[in-house]
């Protein structure tokens, strides 16, 4: 395992007085997509315009590809991509045009120039629109032609701030097939920040929630969701001295309100205790109008290590079940 970035204590103080980044330690491996999470405010654009080297540090120190982001900025830039969240692709340009003018931006020599644009191109199917003027592509297109406009000049690591950002669904998951695609055929490293948190579990190898311009945590998906050790029952009875007596019931991590009627419980492991949770309801004659049993999401552990929610716009990250107590009273 190589480390292709490494942050040292790198902190960012904003007109001597707000420190935005603090002491903030990371590594990146080379190869992997690492999304960079936080609340509005965490400090993510601030770490990536450090690491890109827009802004210098205020104190600490970074190494990005094996070279210094303060000392050796230059070096730093030509083996970095970076799509940034606003559009700067040329719409009175051709797709093509648009790249071979970022490849003269880095002196890419022209045969390489070519050999590559195509390449691109063809990686995220834009090889026959290639001739048109950006102004007619549609909002997928045009990130996808953002996204290799990046790539032109052969970036070991590749910068994407909220790559789907006003997309819809349906293309924002098309833009995540190619961004894997990418990681995989080019071998580039690829440091990922959004706010839509399916997006950052579905593609990131690694993630770090950072808050306050520090990291929270950091691990897989997985190893997040495992860390929050439970399951979440929520329910809504026909009175609210049904859900107290639901709050009763004794194998508990946790419970809390949910409104008129509604509670939320943590329970260990959701697949052992439904049996046991089942009984106690009909043992009591609670009456259950609707039950909701899922596995931590993402959402969940952003929630427990920031104590703020965060929401893409849509929740497809957990498994769900129903249960219709119609059904449980046969
Ligand atoms: N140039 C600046 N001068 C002063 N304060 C700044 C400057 N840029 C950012 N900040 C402040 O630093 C903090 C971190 O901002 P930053 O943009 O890095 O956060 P972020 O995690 O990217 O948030 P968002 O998701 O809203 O873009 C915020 O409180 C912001 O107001």
């Amino acid at each position: 395992m190589t480390i292709i970035i490494k942050t040292e204590n790198l902190t960012k103080v904003y007109n001597g007085k707000f420190t935005a980044v603090n002491k903030l330690n990371i590594e990146i491996e080379e190869g992997e997509i690492y999304g960079l999470l936080g609340p509005n405010g965490a400090g993510k654009t601030t770490t990536i315009n450090m690491l890109v080297t827009r802004i210098a540090p205020t104190s600490g120190s970074a190494i990005v590809a094996g070279f210094d982001i303060v000392k050796n900025s230059l070096k730093v830039r030509k083996v970095i991509g970076v799509v940034p969240q606003d559009l700067t692709t040329d719409e009175d340009l051709s797709g093509y045009e648009n790249l071979i003018m970022v490849s003269k931006f880095y002196d890419v020599p022209k045969q390489d120039a070519i050999e590559r644009i195509n390449k691109l191109l063809k990686l995220v199917d834009l090889q026959d629109s290639a001739s048109k003027l950006v102004k007619q592509y549609s909002g997928g297109m045009r990130k996808r032609l953002e996204l290799i406009a990046g790539l032109v000049h052969d970036p070991k690591i590749l910068f994407l701030d909220e790559p789907t950002l006003g997309l819809d669904v349906t293309t924002r998951s098309l833009m995540w097939k190619y961004v894997r695609d990418i990681q995989e055929k080019l071998d580039v490293t690829i440091i990922l920040t959004s706010h839509y948190l399916e997006e950052v579990d579905a593609l990131s190898n690694r993630i770090s929630i950072i808050d306050h311009g520090k990291v929270l945590v950091t691990g897989t998906s997985e190893e997040l969701k495992a860390k929050l050790k439970g399951d979440i029952i929520q329910m809504t009875f026909k009175t609210q001295e049904d859900a107290e007596m639901m709050k009763k019931y004794p194998n508990l991590v946790s419970s809390k309100d949910l409104g008129p009627n509604s509670v939320r419980l943590t329970v260990q492991d959701s697949d052992l205790e439904m049996p046991e949770v089942i009984s106690y309801i009909s043992n009591n004659k609670l009456s259950v109008t609707k039950m909701t049993v899922q596995k931590p999401s993402l959402d969940d552990v952003f929630l427990e290590y920031t104590g703020k929610e965060i929401r893409g716009e849509e929740a497809g990250d957990f498994k769900q079940t129903m249960f219709n107590m119609r059904r449980l009273r046969k």
